[in-house]
């Protein structure tokens, strides 16, 4: 092997190991070596931190089961894979690979023309919007150059580092070099490969079963474009894989203007509520303070206000989202629907502001949905529809967006029309429900989508 040189990111010539000859891309297993115990350093995951997971005396015993059935059933090998025209180069478990599709389905088109990549201030390079976007858009697609499984026993003679440099030859020539110009949010801490896949791999979905083995534990990707998007506490796009096609897709998740930077989340919002520890996970996963617009507000008490909206949200259960419209249907309607409506704005307006889709937004749109069908109210029903159905299009779930929209065109025919109508002429007849028989919810909710007094 002799050293070659690459141009980095700061315009500078670096040196980098390139072979006299072409590097083969023929599968290569790794031997299996008795001493099974090391985990490799979990790109995403401080290696002390992995060290402290594999120490801790207060690890259950499942899980110190998976950490020993992953260093004896861990069979990985470096296997090239054709995607269309593109070549990734992919350290996998023999169960994942048998699993992969000989032919792989073809990706989503992207929005034409939508992003750009440019400078974004102290934050590097990132991703701009070029027109104004609609909720639900697919804004790029791409196939990653890299894949590994997020962690593996060291029990193959080679260390992680070499295991990540091999990964990194086996990219073709013309990828290589853009891979090799990715942030390096470590700087110095790591080999340039080790760097580079802790700093911009993104979680990956590849096809499992359910095994006790290395397969289950997990996928990174690394991709050339995809691994610029910044990040945000209140993102607007989100990232999918379809290990069917074997692409990532980007999606809108809210209205984006013209010139806002689009903004993806590292770390899961929905449990960790506060700023603090937003920034906490943020410092030890990926090494940097969050400059986002939610971790930078002007003062203490925005920043407390913030908090304690987010904790609110991220408490908010399924089950009471449905409570305030099961009361009312049970009461007969008596009770106020305005204050099941004014429930669920407030629930939507605190989303709004911090910038949050989580499950339970979905949720609140219906209910909202619901409660305007019922006094017929035309215009915001459509209001309210119109947006569960971008959340059911941006989670790709059309047969349900569709099926919304057939109610926005003909509000009358959606089950839960002129409900609080049909709700008084029932408590007329005095054929009513009483708070008493309260039933569960699923079956409440089964009920109110039948016409009443059927
Ligand atoms: C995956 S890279 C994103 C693309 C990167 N800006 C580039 O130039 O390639 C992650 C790095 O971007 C920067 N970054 C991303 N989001 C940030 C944020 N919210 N605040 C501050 N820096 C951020 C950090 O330097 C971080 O290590």
């Amino acid at each position: 092997m002799r050293r070659g040189f690459l141009l980095n990111r700061d315009g500078l010539y670096a040196p980098y190991p390139t072979r006299n000859k072409k590097p083969t891309r023929d599968n290569r297993w790794l031997p299996v070596l008795d001493d099974a115990r090391n985990l490799s350093p979990q790109p995403g995951c401080t290696t002390r931190e992995l060290r402290m997971w594999a120490r801790c005396p207060e690890l259950s015993y499942e899980q110190k089961q998976k950490i020993r059935a992953l260093g004896r059933s861990q069979n990985l090998v470096f296997h090239n894979i054709k995607v269309g025209s593109v070549e990734v180069s992919t350290l996998l478990d023999s169960t994942v690979v048998k699993l992969l599709r000989l032919h792989f389905a073809a990706p989503p088109t992207a929005l034409s023309d939508a992003i750009e990549f440019r400078h974004a201030r102290d934050k590097g390079v990132g991703v701009f919007a070029r027109q104004n976007i609609s909720t639900g858009a697919i804004l790029h697609v791409e196939v990653p150059a890299v894949v590994t499984q997020t962690t593996f026993a060291l029990n193959s003679g080679m260390t992680a580092s070499e295991i990540y440099r091999e990964l990194f030859q086996r990219v073709p020539e013309k990828t290589l070099p853009a891979l090799l110009l990715l942030n390096d949010a470590h700087p110095g801490r790591y080999d340039v490969e080790e760097a580079i896949l802790r700093s911009n791999a993104l979680a990956v979905k590849m096809p499992t079963i359910c095994l006790p083995s290395s397969a289950a534990m997990g996928h990174l990707g690394l991709f050339v474009k995809a691994s610029r998007f910044n990040h945000s506490c209140s993102p607007n796009v989100i990232h999918r894989f379809d290990p069917e096609s074997f692409a990532l897709t980007i999606h809108s998740i809210r209205p984006i203007n013209e010139g806002e930077e689009l903004l993806r989340s590292y770390i899961d919002l929905n449990s960790l509520p506060t700023r603090e520890q937003r920034r906490l996970m943020l410092r030890s996963l990926c090494n940097f303070d969050c400059a986002c617009e939610r971790c930078t507000l002007p003062s203490a008490a925005a920043i407390r206000e913030s908090d304690l909206r987010r904790q609110k949200i991220c408490q908010t259960k399924i089950e009471t989202i449905e409570a305030p419209l099961i009361a009312w249907y049970l009461n007969n309607g008596r009770y106020d629907i305005q204050k099941v409506i004014d429930f669920h704005l407030a629930a939507v307006e605190d989303m709004r502001v911090e910038g949050l889709h989580p499950e339970t937004y979905f949720q609140h749109l219906r209910m909202l949905a619901i409660c305007f069908a019922a006094i017929e109210d035309t215009r915001r029903f459509r209001v309210w529809m119109g947006k569960a159905r971008d959340v059911a299009s941006a989670n790709s779930d059309l047969d349900a967006a569709r099926e919304m929209w057939e109610y926005i065109v003909e509000p009358d025919k959606y089950p839960e029309w002129g409900l609080a109508q049909r709700i008084r002429n029932r408590a007329c007849s005095s054929c009513f429900i009483t708070a008493t028989t309260v039933q569960t919810s699923a079956v409440i909710l089964k009920d109110l989508s039948q016409p009443v007094g059927s």
